[in-house]
This record gives structure tokens, sequence and C-alpha cells, in this order.
């Protein structure tokens, strides 16, 4: 068995959500007895654990891989100790206003409904605790009734009345309501049972009729402790939810009609939508993505405030992939409050959510992204890589001038140096082991959003092309938006790419970066015109050069203006080489010119002085007119 590792977070403050596991007993029938057992739990404490380790055996079945969760209940422990331990301090709470919710998910025959529901003798938490609530409502009472819901491909049917059409969800300020499904009082134990289990085999997944496919849904009883039922005006104390949700079915690796494939895609989806939002909940995040999906949109009143949740995750007692799956995104939802305590801000944490529909999209068929042992450091490098480029061109296009001059020499001098550090630091893994966070990425987030801003155009195409690993993670650090870390856990990769992508986007448009990218158009054109005025006023029209032998008058520039002339010809020199009778037409002239000979007519040179006299003074007035316009502009 694999060892336990040391730096496991050991922060196990108080979850919304507490998250358990159940390895499913065996029956006589199944095959898989005498084979591994699969999993193994370490309990340090016992009972009294407040974290336990379950191991695995990993695809090569050479060595073990493990998750944390709250707690798990092995093979001999049933319903009973379930009930005893969970559930049980919660009813009273019921009756105070509470509303707790227990959710058992899982793959397919995992032993979710046994759970629940019970079988064969062996009464489910949702039977042991309404015999509960029932002995408590005589003692104090109340009136108890139940409701008992089927969410099949997002539609909600009511199994105590099935021939009434759908339920309908609605919201009003943040009170949900179930219009059309009915509320059954129940006085005993033998009414409930009666209601329940044919509201069960109305609909029982995999029961064939004559018009009925098999079908996979979700199944949640609601049961209702109202106030005194002599009394007309019956109101809601509180009440207790169990959702049983259908198998989870990694639809790739089987090979399912079309039919099914969709049944299956919708059932995932759903389940995926209730981790991600157990894990907002664990994580207390802002936005808890209720709307996901119909069943947590119709748990949202009982999810919300301080209402406790408690999730089981069956497990088959031979590990197979679906089960490894089911509790890695289990073990994941765990870790909200983990990180919660190391100092993000709420805006990365909520960046940083898990999505793990998207992320087991991107992964292969059946795989286990959310291993807590696992390191996807190339694949983030990869990324990272695509990210830096994806950020070059954005920013070579926002690059419009040389921020230089907007930074202090010694400011520039400081976030270049950081600038090394932090491009030393990027050649260490970005990403760290899944559990373990960045510290202090906020810090980082201005400075090097100036420094890379900071740096003039050129060094700065170069420096992000080359250090485009460090550009990335200057991208994913910025504003807290996406760490760079499987903190966001490692199977997020893929599904946190897209939204890394927009947040840099988004980063590009923020106000720091458009004040100092690009400065207003007008605001430069007027320093292009300053600087055309300066040259303007220190250029000379004419300069006259000293004597090369007048020492006195060297190294010094005379600034004397003076009126254009032709120059003087020089005679003594025109006979020197060639022979103008020799020449027989102007164009000979100027070929013979053209071709560097030391060819000097007075003509010729004439034009030649003029012209370049001209190229002067008309750049001059080039930059006169350009001057003009700008300030036009401006
Ligand atoms: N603790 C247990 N001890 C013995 N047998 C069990 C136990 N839990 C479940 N079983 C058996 O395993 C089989 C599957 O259980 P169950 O129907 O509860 O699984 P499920 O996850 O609800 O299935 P589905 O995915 O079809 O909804 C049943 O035959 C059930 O009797």
């Amino acid at each position: 068995m694999a060892s336990i590792p040391s730096d496991r977070s050991k922060a196990i403050t108080r979850r919304k959500v507490r998250v358990v596991a159940k390895i499913r007993g065996f029956t006589d029938t199944h095959a898989e007895y005498p084979a591994n057992l699969g999993f193994s739990v370490n309990k340090p404490n016992g009972e009294a654990s407040e974290s336990v380790t379950i191991f695995f055996p990993d695809q090569s079945g050479s060595c073990k891989e493990y998750c944390d969760v709250d707690y798990c209940y092995d093979q001999h422990e049933d319903n009973d100790l379930i009930f005893s331990r969970e559930i049980k301090p919660w009813i009273f709470e019921v009756f105070e206003g509470c509303n707790p919710t227990i959710i058992a998910c899982g793959g397919r025959r995992s032993g979710k409904t046994h759970v629940i529901q019970g079988s064969d003798g062996k009464p489910g938490l949702a039977t042991l605790a309404v015999s509960k609530i029932l002995s408590m409502a005589e003692q104090t009472r109340k009136s108890i009734t139940i409701s008992f819901y089927e969410v099949y491909q997002e539609h909600v049917h009511d199994l105590l009345d099935p021939k009434q059409p759908a339920v309908s969800i609605l919201e009003d300020k943040g009170k949900i309501q179930h219009k059309g499904l009915s509320q059954v009082p129940i006085r005993s134990i033998a009414e409930f049972y009666r209601l329940y289990f044919s509201g069960c085999s109305s609909r029982k997944s995999g029961q064939k009729t004559a018009i009925e496919l098999p079908r996979r849904s979700h199944r949640g009883l609601v049961v209702n402790v109202l106030t005194s039922a002599e009394n007309s005006d019956t109101r809601l104390v509180g009440k207790m939810n169990f959702v049983d949700l259908a198998g989870y079915e990694d639809a790739r690796r089987k090979s399912t009609d079309g039919i099914n494939l969709v049944e299956s895609a919708k059932i995932n989806k759903s389940i995926y939508a209730m981790y991600n939002v157990i894990y907002s909940l664990n994580a207390n995040e802002r936005h808890v993505p209720y709307r996901e999906s119909k069943i947590t949109h119709m748990l949202k009143d009982s999810f919300d405030g301080m209402n406790r949740i408690l999730m089981i995750t069956c497990l088959k007692p031979s590990s197979c992939q679906d089960s490894v799956y089911m509790l890695s995104l289990a073990s994941r939802s765990c870790r909200g409050i983990n990180r919660a305590v190391t100092g993000f801000t709420k805006e990365a944490k909520s960046m940083t959510r898990p999505m793990v529909s998207s992320s087991h999209k991107n992964g292969p068929p059946g795989s286990v992204p959310t291993i807590v042992k696992k390191k996807h450091t190339a694949s983030q490098v990869h990324f990272s890589k695509k990210k830096a480029n994806v950020m070059a061109s954005t920013m070579k296009g926002r690059k419009l001038f040389d921020e230089d001059s907007l930074l202090t020499k010694s400011v520039k001098a400081s976030l270049q140096a950081s600038s090394l550090e932090d491009i030393d630091s990027a050649d260490e893994p970005l990403v760290q082991e899944e559990g373990k966070c960045i510290p202090n990425v906020t810090n980082l987030t201005v400075l090097s959003e100036v420094e890379a801003f900071s740096l003039p155009t050129s060094n700065m195409e170069t420096t992000i092309l080359n250090k485009d690993v460090f550009m990335a993670s200057k991208v994913c650090l910025h504003g807290g938006d996406i760490p760079p870390s499987p903190c966001a856990s490692n199977s997020t990769n893929g599904a946190s790419f897209p939204e890394q992508v927009h947040s840099m986007d988004k980063e590009n448009q923020s106000p720091l970066v458009t004040k100092v990218i690009s400065p207003p158009i007008s605001a430069r054109l007027r320093e292009l015109s300053n600087n055309l005025k300066s040259l303007w006023s220190s250029t000379p029209l004419h300069i006259k050069l000293p004597k090369e032998n007048d020492a006195s008058s060297y190294g010094q520039v005379c600034t004397e203006t003076i009126e254009p002339k032709t120059p003087i010809m020089d005679w003594s020199i025109v006979n020197e080489g060639w022979d103008v009778a020799n020449l027989h037409s102007p164009w000979e002239t100027l070929s013979m010119c053209n071709s560097g000979m030391k060819v000097r007519s007075n003509h010729f040179s004439n034009i030649f002085n003029l012209c370049s006299l001209d190229f002067h003074i008309g750049t001059h007035i080039i930059f006169f007119v350009v001057e003009l316009h700008c300030s036009r502009i401006s």
C-alpha cells in the first residue's frame, strides 16, 4: 500500500457539504467477490477520523492511487451505522427549520438505491429517517407530508401522481417552488412504505413496459415537516431531501444505442453539475451554479444558507473506472475548503472551479483527471505556450508606442530586475501538485503586468516570445483570475484554457493596461509635434562649415545663415581624367556622372547642388506641414 503523503492538508474545518464514500457490500451473486477488492481505506483515527484516504490500483495495477474524503464506510458498515452517525443528529434540526439533504451518487450498480431506499428487508436511510421523523412529529404535534419525484432527461415527473403533467420549477426571489408536485400526508411508516415503494416501482429504472424503454433517472424524496395538522394555516417548518442520483457511466466506453447515449449524456451532465455545486458550496464561492441542471435547481433552497448536505459516493467493491472517477470527483469537491484557507481571493477561487464536465470531455474516456498524485506539468506548459503566442500577438497589436518614457529609470530598473527573477522562477513547473497552492499570487499581479508592458517594444516582443511560459503565467496570474496551478485541479486544465484565454482578453482590456500601453492618440501626436518643433528650432537652415585648416574654429559649428549660392566650379580639375570634347551628348555626361567618374560639368554640378539644397528645404517644409496638421488634430 502506498504511504500517505505527509504534506496532505490537515485543515479539515467544517464544510458545508460532508463528503463520504460507501463501499457496497457483496452479494452472493457477485462475480467480483473473489477478485481483488480494489479499494482499501486508511482511517488514521478509526471511526473518529476527520479525513480518510481511499487507495485503489492505478490502470497498470502496479501502484496505488489515493483520494481523500471525509469518511468511508466499508462493505461491512451498513445503513444503520450511516444513519446514526450522519443523519440522526440532523433530524432534530428539521424540526427547527433546517432543510438537510442526503445525496447518493456513484457508478451504475454501486448500491445507491440500497443506501437511500434499502433492499431485501434492510431499510435505507430514507426509511430510517422517516421512521424517526414520524415519531418526533407525533411528540411535537407536527404533520408530515412527502413528495416523490423523478428527473428524467431534465424533466421532472411526480412519482406519487404519475398522470400529472411535468412539474415546473419556479423561482421567486430565491424561493423555489415545485409547481405540480403533489404532497401526500403520511401518519405511519406503513403508509410511507406503500407510497414510497409504489412510487419507486412505477418508474423503476431498468423496468420495461410495453410503451416505455428502460430509463435511468434521478429520484428525490422530500419529507416535509409542517405545523400542526389541525391548524388550517399549515406552514412548512423544515424538510429533508433524499436524492438517489442515476448511476454514472462513461457512455463512450459502452456500446449504447442512440437513445441510451443521449440519456447517459444528460445524466452525466447533471452529475457534473451536482459536483460543481458541491464544490462551489464547499469553496464558499459567491456564485453557485444551481441552474446548470434541473436537479440542482430544484434543490437550491435546500442547499442555500446553513443547511446541511451529505454526499455519499457509492463504490462498487472491486474498483472500476466509473467508481474511481466518481471518487475522484468527490475527493475534489472536498478540497474547496482547503483552498479557501490558503489565501486566494474569492475571484481566483471562483475561476478555478473544477468545471468537471468540460474537463472530462477533454480527457480520454474513462480517465481520472483529479487523482491527487497526478501531475500535468507538461500539458500545462503546452497550453502556456499556446497562450503565450496568443498573448504575444495580442500585445504586439496593443503595444503601439514605446512606453519607456512613461516610467522613470529607477522604476524600470527595479521592474526589470523583478522581471528576471520572475523569468527564472517561471522555469519552475507552473503546475504544482494538486492541493498545494501558489502563494502571493495577487502580489505578483500588478508588478508583473507593469513590468511586461514597460519593456521597449522590441525587447518586449523578444521577451514574450522567448519566455512564453513566463508570460503565460503572467496572464494566468493577472487579476487572480486563473491561477496556473492545479489548485484549480489538474483535470480542469483543458476546461480552464478557454477561460484563461478569455481572461487574457479581459486583461488586455483592463484600465491599467490601457493607461500604460496606449496613451491617447492626441497626446502622442502632441508629443510628435513637440519633437518636430524642437527639431525645427534647433536645426539651422544652412550651416557654414569651418574651413579644414582653421584650427581655431575646429569643433565649432557656425550657425550663420547664408543665402544659397551656386557653387563656384574649380576648372582646374575639370580636365582631370576625362575630356569634355569626347562627350557626344548630355546623356553620356549624366551617365558618366552616375558611374562615379570624376565628371564635373558646370551644368550638372549646379543641378545636383540645387537638388540637394531643395531636398533639405523640402524636408523641413514637410515637417512643418505635418506639425500644422497634427496641431489641428489635437
Ligand atoms: N450493502 C449491500 N449489501 C449487499 N448487496 C447490496 C448492497 N448494496 C447493494 N447491493 C446489491 O447490489 C445491487 C445493486 O444495488 P443498487 O440497485 O442499490 O445499485 P444502484 O447504484 O442503485 O443501481 P442503479 O445504478 O441501477 O441505480 C442490488 O442487487 C443490491 O441488492
